[in-house]
């Protein structure tokens, strides 16, 4: 199942800078093994904002949902999720 997903981050200003560094590293670590075996194929930033629009590849909402939730910034993201589903004019 493929997902578009938009994460907007919202870090406090009041988070201590070295323990946002250290939760951005984690996330980096995370982000990559994901995208390494094959679940996050895709992630852009979008010009000009603390955000990335994402296509996941799972086998379930359920799946979906532990991976978000397992984002190190998730407690300081505004996720959207999109389900897609084949183009009828799709020719691949
Ligand atoms: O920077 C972001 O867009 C947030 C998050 C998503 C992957 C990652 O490494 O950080």
């Amino acid at each position: 199942m493929l997902f578009l997903v938009r994460m907007d981050v919202n870090i406090p200003s009041d988070l201590p800078a070295a323990e946002a560094a250290e939760i951005k590293a984690v996330e980096k670590e995370y982000s990559q093994g994901l995208q390494r075996d094959g679940r996050w194929p895709h992630i852009w930033r979008v010009v000009g904002e603390y955000s990335n629009y994402s296509i996941f590849e799972v086998a379930s909402n359920d799946e979906l949902h532990d991976v978000l939730s397992g984002l190190p910034l998730f407690p300081y993201m505004d996720i959207q999720v999109t389900p897609l589903a084949k183009h009828p004019s799709d020719i691949n």
